[in-house]
């Protein structure tokens, strides 16, 4: 099966240090790779060069088996790659609706916003994605959300722009037990419906639950790659811990 997006011996350094270094990674229609590494491993670098904010400094990168040249992020999302950054650019006082089209507002051939529309549309967004809450509205104001319900926001957004493949960026982070469990439902939804999902990760629980397949970055490179199911979350942990150690570079 051809990769939806392919990182072929990818590299990117800040001056002599490498963040990546020879990365090869691909994503498959359709499913969710979890991405784990420890602090400073490389996540964060490798999610701007999938969103086309870095450019690689060596290597290429392939979408649905096409070489893409000077990749941007106007490119990521032509090629319908919509990443959700950990501050999700929401706009707290501004409606749910509002959130899902920012910047991009559903428009008449004179330039005004559809509002009715966008709302409907909004509104059979978050019924696909099943918000469970009973008071949400599409009229709601982010900041009456819970942290669970914003980053579900930003993954209806994704979905609005037909992404085939969403990256989110530490979407569980700071959430409680019950919110990540939320948001960890919004990936396996959009997956159902065949959306591939880049899920970085600190927490190696919702990234072994909610994974395809698992990479982990070590320093810059690929350390492992294994489909989940051959996998326990405890040997996920015990994995992590001996590479954080630095075992396999004994
Ligand atoms: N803009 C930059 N300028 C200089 N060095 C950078 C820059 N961005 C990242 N780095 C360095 O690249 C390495 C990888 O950083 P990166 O943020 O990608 O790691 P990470 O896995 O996301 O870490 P964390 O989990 O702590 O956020 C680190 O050593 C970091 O200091």
């Amino acid at each position: 099966m051809t990769p939806l997006l392919e990182l072929r011996n990818v590299s990117k350094h800040f001056g002599h240090a490498y963040a990546l270094e020879g990365v090869n990674m691909s994503i498959r229609p359709g499913e969710v790779l979890s991405l784990l590494g420890d602090n400073g491993a490389g996540k964060s670098t490798l999610v701007k060069v999938v969103a086309g904010v870095h450019q690689p400094d060596e290597g290429e990168v392939y979408v649905r088996g096409e070489r893409v040249s000077h990749w941007n992020p106007a490119k990521a999302r032509e090629q319908r790659i919509e990443t959700v950054f950990q501050d999700k650019a929401l706009a707290a006082q501004q409606p749910v609706t509002s959130n899902v089209f920012l910047g991009r507002e559903i428009t008449n051939r004179f330039g005004f916003v559809k509002h009715r529309a966008q709302r409907q549309e909004a509104d059979r967004l978050m019924r696909g994605m099943r918000f469970t809450s009973k008071v949400l509205s599409p009229d709601s104001p982010v900041q009456h959300l819970s942290g669970g319900e914003r980053e579900g926001v930003a993954i209806a957004r994704a979905v609005h722009f037909n992404a085939d493949l969403i990256v989110l960026d530490e979407p569980t982070t700071a959430l409680s037990l019950r919110q990540a469990q939320e948001v960890l439902d919004f990936v396996r939804r959009v997956r159902d419906d065949g959306t591939s999902v880049l899920f970085i990760s600190h927490n190696m629980f919702h990234a072994h639950e909610v994974a395809d397949r698992i990479v982990i970055l070590d320093r810059g490179r690929v350390g492992m790659e294994a489909d989940q199911a051959t996998m326990s979350a405890t040997e996920l942990i015990e994995l992590m811990q001996s590479t954080a150690r630095g075992d396999a570079h004994a």
